[in-house]
């Protein structure tokens, strides 16, 4: 293994050499959606850029080498509020209950939640939990916060409430330099009277008896405080990074990862993430496992924005993937997957992009001057792996890939090294969808070639068969059964 991979870590600031704790065992979490609202392009970002890192890891460590944990979040207020005005009436005549609402919403939409990212040419990742399924964990977690001082039960205006005391841990706002103090004084949270510090975030909350909730016992200062409830969102991925990427994995450690229990090597997601929820995510892991580190290097992708401003599901200014694959709502027409993959690949993965149509043009112009091909076993090209190595310069590594493509019309090898280095990215065209247009200029050439067989002009008949064939097309000569004249019919090459 050469290649010396360099990833910005949002902890330190700064660019430097990726050193898994085991390189046998690399371990990557991504945030994943809530899912209460069909996915938009913005949530695609994080998606396929966690998805490019994924199969770099791959390639550099071994595909079987590399854990990848992206959750599902299935418990939020905001899928309560989701189910009660889609399923409002039913759950008010009763022939419905709030709780299968709920999954009828989560269900819905993460199931379409998956068609996109396969769409998207999106390797599906090693788990994909859901926090429902996690909840034992997270009371775990929280007891032992309890337990180690660094949480605490309150009554509040909607019941009990276990937070996150703070002020208990000394570097409480590492990753994004808040210092407690600053955020006191901004006053930014809303002071609430139960709270130690405005800071303090929610672990585990009481539900009312029609929300969705799960019992759980909590002891804190010698009394038992049995609360029905649901847990805070922070936790959620504390609780399955831990799970997936320590408990069910340590045994197959090295020493050396071992000699760091709890600690995984990557943790990513938006921009958006970095606070308050991944400040809190590590507040969490770190006090609960008495850890200085939850995961050693932290990664952000920038927003896809609308006019300068955030897409965002709240906001209201979204496209979702969904419209833009399968309807004509963004730019009058449908766009292909992979259209949208290298859209954003065309922007490193840490800057700004704005979306439009211009974008999506040029992605899916470049695209089309691509050939068709396998993806065969040839290793792929240094040109495009250096600058992906590089914390993932996908611009970079997109234009060797496109040089590659144009070498490869007269050079097999090369085309041979496009097949392998597009394949990498997940950005190797589709041999099986034909664009109308392209197939018009494809039978046109065809007839043409059938006229100079005709007029024995063989060079030139050549010529163009040699040319399509660069493209991935493949021809086929045979003959008309009754008249006995050439036929000839193509195919893209599988
Ligand atoms: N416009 C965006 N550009 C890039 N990444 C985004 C954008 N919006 C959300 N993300 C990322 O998508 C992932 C899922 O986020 P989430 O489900 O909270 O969606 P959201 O659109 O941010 O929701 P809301 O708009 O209600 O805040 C997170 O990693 C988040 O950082
Ligand atoms: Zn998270």
């Amino acid at each position: 293994m050469s290649l010396t991979l360099k990833l910005y870590n949002t902890l330190t600031r700064e660019k430097a050499e990726f050193q898994p704790l085991d390189p046998q065992n690399v371990r990557m979490y991504v945030c994943g959606p809530t899912v209460y609202d069909f996915a938009h392009i913005g949530n695609a970002r994080p998606v396929i850029v966690f998805d490019v890192l994924f199969r770099l890891l791959r390639h550099v460590y071994g595909a079987d080498h590399v854990t990848y944990a992206r959750n599902i979040t299935d418990v939020d207020d905001k899928i309560n509020a989701r189910a009660l005005r889609d399923f409002g009436p039913k759950i008010a005549d009763g022939s419905m209950s709030l709780n299968e609402a709920i999954r009828a919403v989560t269900g819905k939409t993460e199931s379409q939640f998956q068609t996109d990212v396969k769409a998207l040419g999106c390797l599906e990742p090693t788990h994909q939990p859901r926090a429902t399924d996690n909840i034992a964990e997270m009371i775990a977690i929280i007891q032992r916060l309890l337990t180690q001082g660094h949480a605490y039960v309150a009554k509040g205006s909607e019941g009990y409430e276990v937070l996150f005391a703070t002020a208990s841990m000394a570097d409480y706002g590492q990753l994004s330099k808040r210092r407690l103090e600053d955020q006191q004084a901004g006053a930014r949270v809303a002071v609430e009277a139960h709270k130690m510090n405005p800071g303090d975030f929610v672990l585990w909350k009481q539900s009312a008896d029609t929300e969705p909730g799960w019992a759980a016992d909590f002891l804190f200062e010698g009394k038992n405080f049995a609360i029905y409830g649901r847990p805070g969102w922070h936790i959620e991925c504390s609780a399955m990074s831990n799970r997936y990427l320590w408990e069910e994995i340590k045994d197959r450690l090295s020493p050396k990862a071992k000699a760091h229990p709890h600690q995984f090597d990557i943790h990513g997601g938006g921009l958006d993430l970095i606070f308050p929820h991944h400040e809190n995510e590590i507040a969490q892991s770190c006090c609960a496992y008495d850890t200085d580190v939850m995961a050693n290097v932290w990664m952000h992708n920038g927003f896809v924005q609308v006019e300068g401003r955030k897409m965002s599901k709240s906001d209201g200014n979204f496209v979702t993937i969904n419209e833009l694959l399968e309807t004509k709502t963004f730019g009058g027409r449908k766009w292909p997957g992979e259209v949208l993959r290298l859209a954003m690949l065309m922007t490193h993965y840490r800057e700004p992009i704005d979306f439009s149509v211009k974008r999506l043009e040029e992605a899916e112009r470049l695209l089309a001057k691509w050939p068709v091909v396998e993806p065969g076993n040839a290793a792929p090209c240094e040109t495009v792996l250096e600058p992906l190595a590089d914390d993932l310069n996908t611009v970079a590594a997109v234009q060797a890939i496109h040089a590659l493509a144009q070498a490869s019309h007269h050079d097999a090898d090369a085309k041979a090294r496009f097949a392998a280095s597009a394949n990498l990215l997940g950005l190797l065209p589709k041999a099986t969808e034909v664009d109308e247009a392209i197939a018009a200029g494809v039978d046109a050439l065809v007839q043409m070639r059938l006229e100079m067989l005709k007029a024995k002009n063989f060079a030139e008949a050549d010529k163009i068969r040699d040319s399509l064939s660069a493209q991935g097309i493949q021809l086929k000569d045979g003959k008309d059964k009754e008249t006995g004249e050439r036929v000839t019919t193509w195919e893209l090459k599988r």
